[in-house]
Parts: C-alpha cells; sequence; structure tokens
C-alpha cells in the first residue's frame, strides 16, 4: 500500500524582514500565496528508510537523510516510537533552490503522507508543530491558500482572498541559497535602522478584494535587493517581463526565481513566451493561486 501526497510551492506577495535576532533567524511579515506548481511524494512501507526523486532538477536533491521529507518521516517516527521503514519517492516539479519552497513542500508532504500511511494519529496542531521545527516555510506547505506568517514565518494567519491571481515565473539557471541571501541582507543593511515587520494594509486588501492591480502595487520584498546583489542578472529577466506587460515582477522570496502578476491567462501566456524568447531564464512556468496546501491524493 502506497500514499501520496501532492504539495504546492508558494510565491511571497510580501516579505517585509527585521533585523537578525540573536539566533540569527529574522522575524518577518512574510504573506504567502500557494500556487498550482506541485511536487507529489508517495511513500511505500520498504525494508529501510530511503529516497527516491524524479523531475528535471531531481540530480541537485539530495537522497540521504538530510532531505527535508527524510527529516519529516524520521521526526514523526521518532515521536510516535515507530519504524521509519520508508521508500519516499518525490516527483519534483518545484524547482530546486528557487525560492519557492520545494524542499519544504516535500517535507510537508511527507509528514502527511507518512501520518497517513502509519495511521500515526498526529494531530494538525501536532504536525504543524513538526513542520515549524523543520524549517519556516514548512507549515505554510501544509496549510496552503494564503497566509501570513510571523515570527520566523512559520506563525500562521490564514488570509481571505477574492479571486484567483495568475502568475509567471521564471527559473534561472542557477540556484540561490537562502541563507547567503539573508546574509547579504544584513550585509546591506549594517548600520542602518531596520524597521519592524508589518504586513501592509493594501496588500491585505487587494488580495481580499482580488484585485490585482491592487496587489500588483502593493507587493514587496525586502530579500530583492540581496537576491539582486548576489546575482546581479535577475534584473534583466524582471525587466523582460515587464516590458511583456506584467502588471509587477519581483523575485520570489529568496530567490533567484522571479514571479510576474499578470492579469489573464491570456496575458500570462503572452508574457510567458516573451521571456522564453528573452534569453534570460532557463525555464518559465505559468501558475495560478491560491491553491490547497498538502492533499492526501
Ligand atoms: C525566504 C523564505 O522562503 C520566505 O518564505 C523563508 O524565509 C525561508 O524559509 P526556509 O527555507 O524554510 O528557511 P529555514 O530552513 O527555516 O532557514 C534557513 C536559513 O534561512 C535564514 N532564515 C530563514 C527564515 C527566517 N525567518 N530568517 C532567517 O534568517 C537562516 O539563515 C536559516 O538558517
Ligand atoms: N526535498 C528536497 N527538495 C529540494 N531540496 C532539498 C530537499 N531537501 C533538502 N534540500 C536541500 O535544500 C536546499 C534548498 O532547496 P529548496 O528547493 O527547498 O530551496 P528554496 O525553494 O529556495 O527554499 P525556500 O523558498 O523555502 O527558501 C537544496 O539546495 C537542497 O540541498
Amino acid at each position: 500500500m502506497s500514499v501520496s501526497v501532492r504539495v504546492p510551492a508558494k510565491v511571497n506577495v510580501q516579505l517585509a524582514v527585521g533585523a537578525a535576532r540573536p539566533d540569527g533567524f529574522h522575524d518577518l511579515a512574510n504573506v504567502f500565496l500557494a500556487v498550482g506548481l506541485y511536487d507529489q511524494v508517495t511513500v511505500t512501507p520498504a525494508e529501510e528508510l530511503r529516497i527516491t526523486c524524479e523531475g528535471p532538477d531531481a540530480g541537485q536533491v539530495p537522497l540521504d537523510r538530510t532531505n527535508l521529507a527524510a527529516r519529516a518521516a524520521l521526526a514523526l517516527a521518532e515521536r510516535r516510537g515507530i519504524d521509519p521503514a520508508v521508500h519516499i519517492h518525490i516527483a519534483k516539479d518545484i524547482p530546486v533552490a528557487g525560492g519557492m519552497a520545494g524542499g519544504s513542500a516535500d517535507g510537508a508532504g511527507a509528514l502527511l503522507a507518512c501520518n497517513t500511511l502509519w495511521d500515526a494519529g498526529a494531530s494538525r496542531a501536532e504536525l504543524l508543530a513538526i513542520c515549524a521545527e523543520l524549517g519556516s516555510d514548512v507549515p505554510f506547505s501544509l496549510v496552503g491558500g494564503a497566509a501570513l506568517g510571523t515570527g520566523r514565518g512559520e506563525k500562521l494567519t490564514a488570509l481571505e482572498v477574492g479571486a484567483t491571481f495568475h502568475w509567471v515565473f521564471a527559473m534561472a539557471d542557477r540556484g540561490l541559497s537562502t541563507p547567503a541571501v539573508f546574509r547579504e541582507f544584513d550585509r546591506l543593511g549594517e548600520g542602518l535602522d531596520i524597521p519592524e515587520p508589518v504586513a501592509s494594509g493594501e496588500l491585505l486588501e487587494a488580495l481580499a478584494k482580488g484585485d490585482p492591480d491592487a496587489l500588483a502595487a502593493a507587493v514587496s520584498n525586502d530579500l530583492q535587493s540581496a537576491a539582486l546583489s548576489l546575482f546581479p542578472e535577475l534584473a534583466d529577466t524582471l525587466a523582460a517581463g515587464r516590458g511583456a506587460g506584467a502588471l509587477t515582477a519581483l523575485v520570489s522570496g529568496s530567490g533567484p526565481t522571479t514571479a510576474f502578476l499578470v492579469r489573464d491567462p491570456e496575458s500570462a501566456e503572452k508574457v510567458a513566451q516573451a521571456l522564453r524568447v528573452s534569453g534570460t531564464c532557463r525555464t518559465v512556468r505559468t501558475a495560478s493561486g491560491p491553491a490547497p496546501g498538502a492533499t492526501v491524493l
């Protein structure tokens, strides 16, 4: 018997970042939107814990116990006194090290899949607590939809969204390390007074109304300068998407994936095609959100 779970990627429509905390993390006002690009995690009883991965970026995914999916299975097994002998297969469609929470999606997916396979009975609250131990983005991968993440991004409040938003994503030809981008944020902010991160009222209202123009005017990402500093060519990708008529263009989370908000699926195709021929990115995908969180298939 196997259990498969589908888990969405995310884009951060607002990412306000505070000063580094004593523990090295940063307080955030992190407005997540799940989008319809998915990894599928399948767990099957096996002799011992092992991981396999398929997909265009599979070669970059660690297949040992550092994989977030393995860490999730081990964390649940340990809490429940269960033998973690399971084969975890990841069908990966979310770009690796792209700022779209691909590893986090696999962690949340494996956790939900193992809880189901083992009939482990962990409650939603317990699953969310394990997610928060695994990483700041992992709780959101479990719940999906749209949410405000505070603390280091793990304390979630669900948000109302009044309509489907359409996006184009441009994947870069190399990844960016999330800790390196936060370090660059610290370096660029040295000597400056970094304000407390606060969610934008205009942005929350735009989401609730389902108004793409208002959302485009309100999106922001405090990690964007740091990502551009480490990966200056991303400016060309952003300009190509803007030039093709995107309502707004921004770096997704810690990057280097760039995200383009568009008015409708037709504009998405137009912007996607322009980005494809621009020579400024590796691949281009369209997706809309909010998408549901981790779901047992
Ligand atoms: C950039 C975002 O993707 C936006 O959603 C997240 O903040 C990152 O979430 P994540 O990849 O789940 O990150 P974690 O695995 O928790 O942390 C990886 C590293 O990112 C940095 N980090 C992460 C989250 C946070 N609030 N402050 C940080 O400084 C820390 O250096 C940490 O060691
Ligand atoms: N299941 C996994 N899938 C992909 N990468 C993983 C996984 N488990 C661990 N990793 C490691 O995590 C690193 C970050 O990959 P990931 O795809 O999660 O980045 P990301 O999408 O930028 O994350 P985020 O948006 O949450 O900051 C990879 O370089 C890889 O070494």
